[in-house]
């Protein structure tokens, strides 16, 4: 079996990740990394065979680094991603209903109508960090409304999201800076998953109904809220980003979005693919399993890199290319499977209404200067876009 004396959380792995995803797509289908004992999956069907696999490669010892099994997670787990079946089933039926195509209907033209004025607003200036000013702002928007939260300390959710996502990792110095503020940020999400903090027609008040309903326990009804706080935010934020990134760096493109709008869901899809904005995390061997002519032995984690899969060539035709004329379905940007995203539909959503009310005014868009990244352990980021726009 191959191995690989690689940190895939280290900085320069973390500012770009491509030169870890050649060599460990070329290694082998499963590839031990030493510096964790983990083993690594890369290639698209080892990553789909693990995530469709749910038995085999369980989610219920947690899906960082941390093996549950044996250390204390830092906050209660999650009902949905460190769940298994049957734990796992009532929450998520739940917010499937919740946050299915169906359910976000009615959204549609508030969102649309927000991102409208909210690119009016932004449009006034030529030149703006669109990190900042619609990456981050549209989400911030619309998504806490969308669950019912009260108006204060909406601040706390893109750095509670990041400290989560960072915990994912190893405990770096990423983790670190989160530190001094978990307590205070903790408290403050889990004060706005109480009933009592939830406007009566947002998402949360959906999930304590569930309850009522009995689909779940009162018990359960916080975390599940939880979930859309910690899961909702960040990686909408970044997969805005990725997007705006995209089309501000592939000119022809914007192009065919402004002469048919109607593109601006798939190209989404393949900016997630291309960019990955959740790039990796795990998955526990809780017995000896074998994948890729390998034996993980039990209680090792196994690594999935969605950035990887998502450029393998065994599946993708010019995987480096974005290309929102091809076929994205299948990409594992979203996950797959048993825990597959269950937002998938509210960050779809989010992306048609803020790329469609940019592409109506903005006849070209282009980067004013270099990015930079935002470094995470588990997501895929940008700290800053400066673009420049002409408008029609
Ligand atoms: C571009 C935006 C997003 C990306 C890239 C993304 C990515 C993912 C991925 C890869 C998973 C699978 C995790 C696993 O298999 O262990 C997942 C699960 C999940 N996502 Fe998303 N997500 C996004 C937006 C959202 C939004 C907006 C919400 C809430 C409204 C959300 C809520 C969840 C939840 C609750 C799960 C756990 C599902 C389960 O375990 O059954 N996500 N997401
Ligand atoms: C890509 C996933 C790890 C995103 C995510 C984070 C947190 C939760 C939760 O349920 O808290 C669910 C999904």
């Amino acid at each position: 079996m191959f191995a690989l004396d690689a940190d895939p959380f280290a900085p320069e792995t973390l500012e770009d990740p491509e030169p870890l995803h050649h060599a460990l797509l070329a290694a082998g289908p499963v590839v031990h990394l030493p510096r964790y004992d983990v083993y690594a999956l890369a290639r698209y069907e080892h990553v789909h065979a693990a995530l469709t696999d749910w038995q085999s490669f369980p989610s219920g010892a947690g899906v960082g680094l941390s093996d549950f099994r044996r250390e204390k997670p830092w906050r209660p787990p999650s009902l949905l991603l460190e769940a298994d079946p049957p734990r796992h089933d009532a929450p998520r039926a739940v917010l499937v209903k919740i946050l299915g195509p169906r359910a976000l209907r009615k959204l549609r033209d508030r969102w649309f109508a927000e991102a409208a004025e909210l690119v009016d607003k932004v449009l006034a200036e030529p030149e703006f960090d669109a990190v900042p000013a619609l990456a981050q702002a549209f989400p911030l928007r619309v998504f806490p409304d969308a669950v019912g939260l009260p108006p204060g300390g909406r601040e706390n959710l893109l750095p509670y999201g990041d400290h989560a996502f960072n915990a994912f990792g190893p405990v770096n110095d990423l983790v670190a800076k989160g530190q001094p503020r978990v307590a205070e940020l903790s408290a403050w999400v889990n004060a706005q998953c109480r009933r009592e903090a939830l406007a009566p027609d947002g998402f949360g008040a959906r999930i304590w109904a569930a309850a009522d309903h009995g689909d779940l326990t009162h018990e359960q009804a916080p975390l599940v809220v939880r979930s859309l706080l910690t899961a909702g935010v960040d990686t909408t934020v970044h997969g805005l980003a990725a997007a705006l990134y995209a089309f501000a760096t592939h000119p022809g493109q914007w192009r065919r979005l402004r002469e048919q709008p109607a593109l601006a869901r798939v190209a989404f899809d393949e900016a997630v693919r291309w960019q990955s904005p959740v790039q990796t995390f795990f998955r526990t061997a809780d017995r000896d399993v074998a994948i890729g002519g390998t034996v993980v032995p039990e209680g090792r984690k196994i690594l999935m890199f969605l950035g990887a899969a998502n450029h393998d060539p065994r599946r993708w035709h010019d995987p480096y290319t974005f290309d929102p004329s091809r076929d994205p379905s299948g990409h594992v940007g979203f996950g797959m499977g048993l825990h597959q995203c269950v937002g998938q539909h509210v960050a779809r959503l989010e992306a048609e209404a803020l790329l469609t009310a940019l592409a109506r005014r903005v006849e070209r868009l282009e980067l004013a200067a270099t990015p930079r990244r935002h470094h995470n352990n588990t997501l895929r980021a940008w700290e800053s876009l400066p673009v420049r726009v002409h408008l029609e």
